[in-house]
């Protein structure tokens, strides 16, 4: 910009440096801002284009005057010059090569992610680790097909000849169809950081359930009081607990007793949220449960008290104990003589199995034995993210973010079953299922005909990424 207008004999900014420039419109040389502007030279670029940065202050004068000095280069307006679509400088470098569609949807979750497990995850498969997995096994697709396709071109014309070809390459099929089964069974994990675990407070009315949420969200924000059947609708709460994406509900009551309409809905929509939810916290009165009048509404509340209502403590702690999806807490405690309940407690087995204990006494209103509570939440939610052991291996590698990738991926190993199928198949479909099963792992990375995904993948990208 200096070297057109004239203001300064600064020279062209030199690649990859940040320099320190002064903007002046090409209209009247009128100045705009001192900005730092970058020159980065494409291929080495985000887009692989040719790119300026100009970091400018953002107030809204400065960015508008910029923008009309930008557009007003365009002489004759033949549209060289535009504002950018949303998402159009990721769909570039897409186009270009720089980045394939796993790490193009790792970058949208990055910009989205709200938790530290969100941005841990969306760093790794924007750094490539899902498209070296499926590159990785599309590479070895390759070999395998071409050993398949040179004995069929060269090979004898007879059938067990055929065979015996495939059978050296029927290792390497099977192996690769190994991983890709392991691959698939990682129990929805990466699926549900992105979206978040889903958490349903459920239990009797007046037990402190909307008092729990406001705990758990640290302001008020469900109505709490003393009346029982406050709360109607399902409220939800997103929540960073502990690093993990959380999405807390809090319930209408359940009682059998409801004839209210409304109230008959708020529990349908309580039982449908209980049903919904990876973990249920089981709110209860510990009043009402030493006077073991808490238990006969309960029928349907989580999925472990569906079939049988349970009549007692026991009962209901050794569903709660068998159960990774439920914690059970029993609130009010400075109501009541808790010395006689933290004994039945420990006597039914709460904690057993070296899992974190399923059963808290807490005062929601005094803060007792809430932080003990919290912890044992948070082990839970750690449990559910890792519900299938993640041993260090495991952890490290990458894992299915999306519906899209198991599809694919399913689809993938369903071609390769086949192509192992039975004796006798001929080489020639045996290589035309290894062919298709290359195909679905190139749509997930884009290599293979992407029209159809790439509006709803840039879709939600924001204006300048
Ligand atoms: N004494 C005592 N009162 C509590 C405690 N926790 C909550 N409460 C009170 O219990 C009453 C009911 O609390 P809520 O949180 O509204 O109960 P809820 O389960 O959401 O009730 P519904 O929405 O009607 O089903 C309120 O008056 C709270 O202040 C506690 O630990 N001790
Ligand atoms: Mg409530």
């Amino acid at each position: 910009m200096d070297s057109h207008s004239g203001h300064s004999s600064a020279p062209f900014p030199a690649p990859r440096m940040a320099s320190l420039r002064k903007l002046y419109s090409p209209v009247g040389q009128e100045a705009l801002d001192q900005a730092i502007v970058l020159w980065l030279p494409g291929p080495r670029s985000f887009t692989g284009e040719d790119t300026v940065e100009l970091h400018c202050h953002g107030s809204r004068a400065v960015v508008q005057g910029v923008t009309e000095a930008l557009l007003a280069l365009d002489k004759g307006g033949k549209a060289r010059v535009r504002l950018a679509e949303p998402g159009e400088f990721t769909e570039r470098a897409f186009a270009n090569g720089r980045m394939d569609l796993t790490e193009v949807e790792g970058l949208a979750d990055l910009i989205a992610a709200d938790t530290a497990a969100q941005r841990k995850q969306a760093l790794k498969q924007m750094g490539g680790a899902l498209r070296q997995t499926y590159e990785g096994w599309r590479e070895e697709l390759k070999v395998c097909l071409a050993h398949t396709e040179a004995v069929i071109d060269f090979g004898d014309d007879e059938l067990d000849v055929d065979e015996a070809a495939y059978d050296a390459i029927r290792p390497r099929v099977r192996r690769l169809s190994e991983e890709m089964r392991r691959h698939l069974a990682d129990g929805g994990r990466g699926e549900v950081i992105r979206a978040g675990i889903r958490v349903a407070i459920v239990g009797p009315p007046n037990a402190g359930k909307s008092t729990m949420l406001n705990t758990l969200a640290r302001r008020p924000a469900a109505i709490v009081s003393p009346a029982a059947g406050t709360t109607r609708d399902v409220v939800e709460v997103q929540l960073d607990v502990g690093g993990l994406p959380v999405l807390v509900s809090d319930t209408a009551g359940i009682r059998e007793a409801a004839r209210d309409p409304v109230e008959q809905e708020g529990i349908r929509r309580a039982r449908e949220a209980a049903g919904r939810a990876q973990l249920t916290v089981l709110v209860l009165d510990a009043a009402e449960v030493l006077g073991r009048e808490a238990f006969a509404s309960l029928a349907g509340v989580g999925p472990f008290l569906k079939d049988a209502p349970p009549e007692d403590l026991e009962t209901v702690l050794r569903a709660v104990g068998g159960d990774a999806g439920a914690l059970l807490v029993l609130n009010k405690r400075d109501t009541v003589e808790g010395e006689h309940l933290l004994e039945q407690l420990r006597c039914a087995g709460a904690g057993k199995g070296g899992t974190s204990t399923a059963a808290y006494l807490v005062s929601l209103s005094t803060g007792e034995g809430v932080e003990e509570m919290l912890a044992g939440l948070q082990a839970r939610l750690e449990e559910v993210f890792d519900k299938d052991g993640t041993d260090d291996e495991r952890a490290e590698a990458p894992v299915i973010t999306r519906a899209r990738h198991r599809v694919h991926v399913e689809r993938c190993l369903e071609a390769l079953t086949a192509s192992m199928g039975e004796q006798g198949l001929g080489l020639d479909v045996a290589a035309e299922e290894l062919r298709i099963a290359s195909t679905e792992l190139g749509r997930i990375t884009g290599a293979v005909d992407v029209e159809e995904v790439l509006d709803v993948i840039f879709r939600d990208f924001c204006i300048g990424k």
